[in-house]
């Protein structure tokens, strides 16, 4: 089986750009993963993007690290407010709420930096129910236009992400309706695609509906790719302001950022996988610190500006998470997710 998906700018497809192809016993998963195999005329079909790369089990990567409990409508409206979120990584402790938001022990999320997660705003710890990490706005519902399969939930413990996914697919063409779930998903070690897929299987079974993940890698050109997927374990050890000197020892800066998207619709069906890549180098922190790395990227087409002094919007048009979330708008819009789409 074979799918295809077209260009986001084309609402009726007249010529395939990629293939998500179907890759058998992808982490002993028993379901046939797709990957995003470029074909002829696709930008950056060059070399394959993905490789597959058996992946070991990360040690407690069987469960979820936090659970979440599901919101109530009126839970969502109460939490429509924006959440205090890690102003370093973006991460989300516990209480979104700002009223009812409490200090979440830094050891509890996994983070040794002291920079992380130490400033929430007042209120008491939550019951015992919310050992999940976090609340936050649970609706990120925009203008819908033809429907893709039912409501697909973005899972993610990531603030700044969301907001990121939340204003591209709501600005899009065509605009796509997503709802959020905070949840921290574990991830396994291997290729962002493994990850990836991985991250949508365990959401699919805490959401039991479609759902949609991603990862995020910075992969620097002198490493082989390193720290990749890692990324977050390496900002969280050196912080933004040391990231760079992991690259002291040599002359080539160049680095890609890449995004990586996993939808699955339902328990049991397959994971597809899309990706989008931003080329840029490694630079001296620039700009405002508010979203991760974002100060010492600076992308090839920004104009001499790291992704921290751009613009939202400027970062989102050649961002990877945009590029990756056009693949992902032009995939599910043309049936791809299964939802009731006519192209055919
Ligand atoms: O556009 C970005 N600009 C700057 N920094 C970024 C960006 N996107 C992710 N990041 C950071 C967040 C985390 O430190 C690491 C990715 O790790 P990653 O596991 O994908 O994210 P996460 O754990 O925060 O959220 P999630 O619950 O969706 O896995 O790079
Ligand atoms: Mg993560």
């Amino acid at each position: 089986m074979i799918r295809e998906c077209w260009s986001p700018s084309l609402r009726r497809p007249t010529a395939p750009h990629f293939r998500v192809t179907p890759v058998q016993g992808h982490l002993g998963s028993g379901t046939p993963r797709f990957r995003d195999t470029p074909v002829q005329g696709h930008p950056g079909s060059g070399t394959p993007r993905f490789r597959d790369t058996p992946v070991q089990g990360h040690p407690g990567s069987g469960t979820p690290r936090f659970r979440d409990t599901p919101l109530s409508p009126n839970n969502a409206v109460h939490h429509s407010t924006t959440a205090p979120s890690c102003s370093l990584c973006g991460s989300m402790p516990i209480g979104g709420c700002p009223s009812r938001a409490a200090f979440l022990p830094t050891a509890t999320l996994g983070h040794r930096s002291p920079r992380h997660h130490t400033l929430v705003r007042g209120g008491s710890r939550p019951s015992p129910t919310f050992s999940a990490r976090t609340r936050f706005p649970t609706r990120a519902v925009v203008a819908m236009a033809s429907p893709p399969p039912s409501p697909i939930t973005f899972v993610t413990g990531n603030a700044n992400k969301l907001s990121e996914v939340q204003a591209i697919l709501s600005t899009g063409d065509p605009p796509l309706v997503i709802t959020s779930k905070a949840l921290d998903l574990p991830e396994l070690q291997g290729t962002p695609a493994a990850i990836a897929e991985a991250k949508a299987r365990a959401a699919v079974e805490a959401v039991g509906g479609p759902v949609l993940v991603e990862d995020t890698s910075l992969a620097f050109s002198a490493l082989g790719g390193l720290p990749g997927p890692y990324i977050k374990w390496f900002l969280e050890a050196l912080g933004v302001d040391r990231l760079g000197t992991l690259l002291a020892a040599h002359e080539d800066k160049s680095a890609h950022a890449v995004c990586t998207f996993a939808y699955c619709g339902g328990v049991g069906q397959p994971v597809t996988v899309l990706e989008g890549r931003t080329p840029g180098v490694i630079v001296e922190p620039r700009g405002e610190t508010r979203f991760g790395w974002d100060p010492v990227f600076q992308p090839d087409e920004g104009g001499g500006r790291t992704y921290a002094e751009m613009p939202a919007a400027a970062k989102n048009a050649i961002s990877h998470r945009g590029r990756a979330l056009a693949k992902v708008r032009a995939f599910l819009h043309t049936g791809g997710g299964g939802g009731g789409s006519d192209d055919s």
